[in-house]
């Protein structure tokens, strides 16, 4: 078999598990040995699942800017075909997956005379999650399909760059309990959830106090319940700040990606509820804060730009030298604090609850989120009335204390046959 560098480093590790008492995610403190190391950035093989995403095309980006620390082994899509066609012939991975079986043929004859395998389903998705050689897997796909093939990727031992947030809220401890027992490092691409990890480089014996999560309050901040009942899809897709896919875009205007991103943050730096606060902050320019034990806070900050946290994710923990954007303080003379609004946003106070009450909760949160926000971009259902369907859906499918992978799964399949119902 033969092993990247990349691979053997990840393997050097003896030291893991040392750290779980100190509130990091113990993966991720072993990894703080390695700073103390010198580390130059190896060249990693890279599995994107969800390559012609927002997340999926700006990760193309930073690997195309950086071609002596990235081999693309694999690219996934659901069913845009022409543009995973078009990522194909530029950049020549070994596999090609497209998740939706009717554009097999079109891709398959599109790349016949190239040396690239095409394969089609959710099994080749767990495929391009697997590969051998593949050091790490992004997982830029949206929404719960991005459960299993996380969860193979871990088995095979590899470091999962996560974009994903759903898979951690929706079985986080499932996901992190496999990550420990196979050793793999699970590596934040969410803004916030990076922030706070590279607030976290070198403090690997300090326990946290807490995080301070940013939200932006996305575009409807300061808006009141009589406003917001009349919204269309068209306002909440004009996010302030970000440019991103449509699912999160919503997430983002209703502050589900708020409570979405507080119980992903609760499993990736294995948090007490208690220690996860949020504050709005309409710029986005910190995108997350810790604060230790000595009262000091430490936050990280930037322009609105993906490609930096996708890059760091990729080349943790060395840093590569870019051209992106920089940010300068002149250009923002006030960055401001609010509190949320929880009774208007009732998403964030509902992930609060689901978070609390554990077992297969946060799974019913996210599947009723996914059908509701489906649904509004469809116009069938108001801005507001996303809450209530997943309020209503927490509150009648049956609560599972300590769910196994099956229960997952059912869980996610009754709740979205319910939030269905109540929406027709
Ligand atoms: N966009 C951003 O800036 C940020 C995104 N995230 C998270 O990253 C993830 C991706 O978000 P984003 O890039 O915005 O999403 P997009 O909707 O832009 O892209 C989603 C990608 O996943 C693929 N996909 C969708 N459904 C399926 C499915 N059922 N099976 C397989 N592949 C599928 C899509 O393929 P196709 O194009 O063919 O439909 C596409 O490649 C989300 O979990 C999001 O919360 C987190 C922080 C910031
Ligand atoms: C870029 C990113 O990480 C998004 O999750 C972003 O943070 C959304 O912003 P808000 O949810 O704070 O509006
Ligand atoms: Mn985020």
């Amino acid at each position: 078999m033969t092993r990247s560098p990349q691979t053997r480093t990840f393997q050097k590790f003896e030291t893991f598990g040392k750290f779980g008492s100190a509130n990091l995610y113990s993966f991720a403190a072993a990894f703080y040995f390695l700073k103390e190391e010198t580390h130059p950035i190896l060249k990693k093989k890279i599995s994107i699942l969800g390559s012609t995403g927002s997340i999926g095309t700006q990760a193309l980006e930073v690997i195309e800017a950086n071609p002596d620390h990235f081999e693309l082994e694999a690219i996934t899509a659901n069913e845009n075909a022409d543009l995973l066609i078009k990522q194909a012939i530029q950049f020549k991975p070994n596999l090609v997956v497209i998740a939706n079986e009717d554009k097999y043929q079109k891709v398959f004859d599109a790349l016949d005379l190239l040396d690239i395998k095409v394969y089609a389903g959710e099994n080749a998705l767990c495929h391009a999650a697997e590969l051998e050689e593949v050091d790490v897997v992004l997982t830029a796909l949206v929404g719960y399909a991005g459960l299993k093939p996380t969860l193979r990727a871990i088995e095979a031992g590899k470091a999962i760059a996560l974009a994903n947030k759903e898979t951690l809220v929706v079985a986080g401890e499932l996901v992190t309990t496999l990550a420990k027992k196979k050793r793999v490092p699970i590596l934040p691409v969410d803004s916030e959830h990076s922030a706070i990890f590279q607030c976290l480089a070198g403090e690997y014996s300090n326990p946290i106090e807490k995080i301070i999560l940013t939200a932006s309050g996305g575009p409807f901040r300061g808006k009141d319940k009589g406003f917001l009942t009349d919204v269309k899809k068209e306002q909440a897709l004009k996010h302030p700040n970000w440019d991103m896919g449509a699912k999160i875009t919503i997430d983002s205007a209703s502050l589900m990606n708020k409570g979405l991103e507080v119980i992903e943050a609760k499993w990736l730096f294995d948090l007490t509820n208690d220690q996860i606060e949020v504050v709005v902050h309409p710029q986005s320019i910190i995108h997350s804060m810790v604060q230790f034990e000595d009262g000091s806070i430490k936050a990280q900050m930037g322009l609105p730009d993906m490609k930096l946290p996708i890059q760091y994710a990729l080349t943790y923990p060395g840093r590569l030298k870019n051209n992106f954007p920089r940010f300068n303080f002149m250009d923002y003379p006030e960055l401001t604090f609010e509190k949320p609004d929880l009774n208007t946003f009732k998403n964030l106070a509902l992930s609060f609850e689901a978070l609390k009450k554990g077992g297969n909760q946060p799974c019913i949160l996210n599947a009723a989120n996914e059908i509701a926000v489906s649904k509004f971009l469809e116009d069938r259902i108001g801005f507001l009335e996303m809450s209530d369907v997943v309020e209503s859906c927490l509150n009648k499918i049956s609560f599972i204390s300590t769910p196994n992978f099956d229960d997952y799964v059912e869980t996610d399949k009754e709740t979205r046959i319910l939030a269905t119902e109540l929406i027709n």
